[in-house]
């Protein structure tokens, strides 16, 4: 049998696509260093603890396992830190990326499956972005990306890859059983510091711009539960296990929330009284950024189950308050 190497299967995203891979049964190897990732998210997989960036070690692990297929979460992902420290980028994300393809290509590992984002588009005209939208990222971890994206497409024009670029928009929520979450410590994102704040782990909460030209002057992302972007790569590989071609896929259903939306959301699931500031723009945001996701559905059949925000905030809200009782126990 035939194995899955899953680099970053530690991490928030990762690590559910690694628990939906093995429900279905596939064996899984998870390459993660645990730099922003949690050894007990790991579930039905064998995790080895190192760097996607070591070509002896992955090297190793691709002969080994007998690995078929490789999935790429392994990254740095926060966009701020980014732009002040580009190299971090640049090296983690795309030198070890071109690292990890190198092992692949010579191990004859020709199915790749990569987690881009919505970052490769910068602001897109209009704030919808289709798969054939300009890519023209805004700050260094968007071009770290699309620098992987080009590194694949070169490789597929060489028939050495087959592979599945998805473009992720705003992933959030939580594994609705409650086994797995998102435990990114210092976490910036909107959904995740909105339930830290509501289960009492900060004091308040910031709106980044009230005067965009949107319809309440806040901004308007696309939001896709974590479970349904699990889901698309599964389809991913099966497409990719089947002869399918090399795609590129935005991975979003294709409508937005709000900040204030999204807010007003989790103090409803939450009950709590939520201190909420306005503040200025945040650099780099752009007012709205929306996918155009048809492609996804049409090309593997995906079709989203938890298209709805208040799900998303419950699993979420959910989560932070496993990680809040944890917490208060030690
Ligand atoms: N969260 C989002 O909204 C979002 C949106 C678009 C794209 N993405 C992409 O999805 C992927 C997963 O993101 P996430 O939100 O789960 O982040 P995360 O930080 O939770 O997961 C990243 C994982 O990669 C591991 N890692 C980092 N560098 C490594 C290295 N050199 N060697 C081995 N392991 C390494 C980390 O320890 C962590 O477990 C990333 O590639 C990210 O760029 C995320
Ligand atoms: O405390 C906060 C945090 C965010 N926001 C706003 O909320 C929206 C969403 O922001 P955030 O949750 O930080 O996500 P994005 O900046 O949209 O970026 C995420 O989504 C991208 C894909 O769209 C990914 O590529 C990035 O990795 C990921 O950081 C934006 O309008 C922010 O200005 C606030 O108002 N207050």
């Amino acid at each position: 049998m035939s194995t899955i190497l899953v680099t970053g299967g530690a991490g928030y995203i990762g690590s559910h696509v690694v628990q939906q891979l093995s429900e279905r049964g596939e064996r899984v190897v998870v390459l993660d260093n645990l730099v922003s990732g949690f050894a007990d998210a790991v579930r039905g997989a064998e995790l080895v603890v190192g760097n996607v960036g070591d070509q002896a070690l992955v090297s190793r692990l691709l002969t080994e396992h007998k690995v078929d297929a490789v999935m790429h979460f392994a990254a740095h992902t926060v966009v701020p830190e980014s732009v002040r420290d580009p190299l971090k980028y640049y090296g983690n994300n795309t030198c070890n990326t071109r690292n990890l393809l190198a092992c692949c290509v010579e191990a004859g590992v020709d199915r790749f499956i990569f987690s881009s984002t919505a970052a490769v588009y910068g602001t897109p005209a209009g704030g919808v972005a289709d798969e054939d939208t300009p890519l023209q990222p805004i700050n260094p971890y968007g071009s770290s990306k699309l620098m992987s994206e080009m590194m694949l497409r070169d490789l597929g024009t060489a028939g050495a890859m087959r592979y599945v670029i998805l473009r992720y928009f705003n992933v959030a929520g939580c594994d609705p059983l409650g086994r797995i979450g998102q435990s990114t410590p210092n976490a910036t994102l909107l959904l995740k510091v909105a339930c830290e704040h509501a289960v009492g782990k900060r004091p308040g909460l910031a709106i980044f711009g009230t005067d965009y030209d949107t319809p309440d002057g806040t901004g308007i992302r696309d939001y896709i539960h974590v479970e349904d972007l699990a889901a698309a790569h599964l389809r991913a590989l099966d497409h990719l296990r089947t002869d399918g071609e090399s795609l590129t896929l935005n991975c979003g259903y294709g409508h937005g929330y709000s900040v204030r939306e999204v807010i007003d959301t989790v103090r409803r699931v939450s009950g709590a009284a939520l201190q909420v500031t306005e503040q200025p723009r945040r650099a780099g945001d752009p007012p709205m950024l929306i996918a155009r996701a048809d492609r996804l559905r049409q090309r593997l059949g995906w079709t989203p189950r938890h298209d709805d925000l208040e799900f998303i905030v419950r699993t979420a809200l959910a989560w932070e308050r496993h990680l809040a009782a944890r917490d208060a126990a030690r």
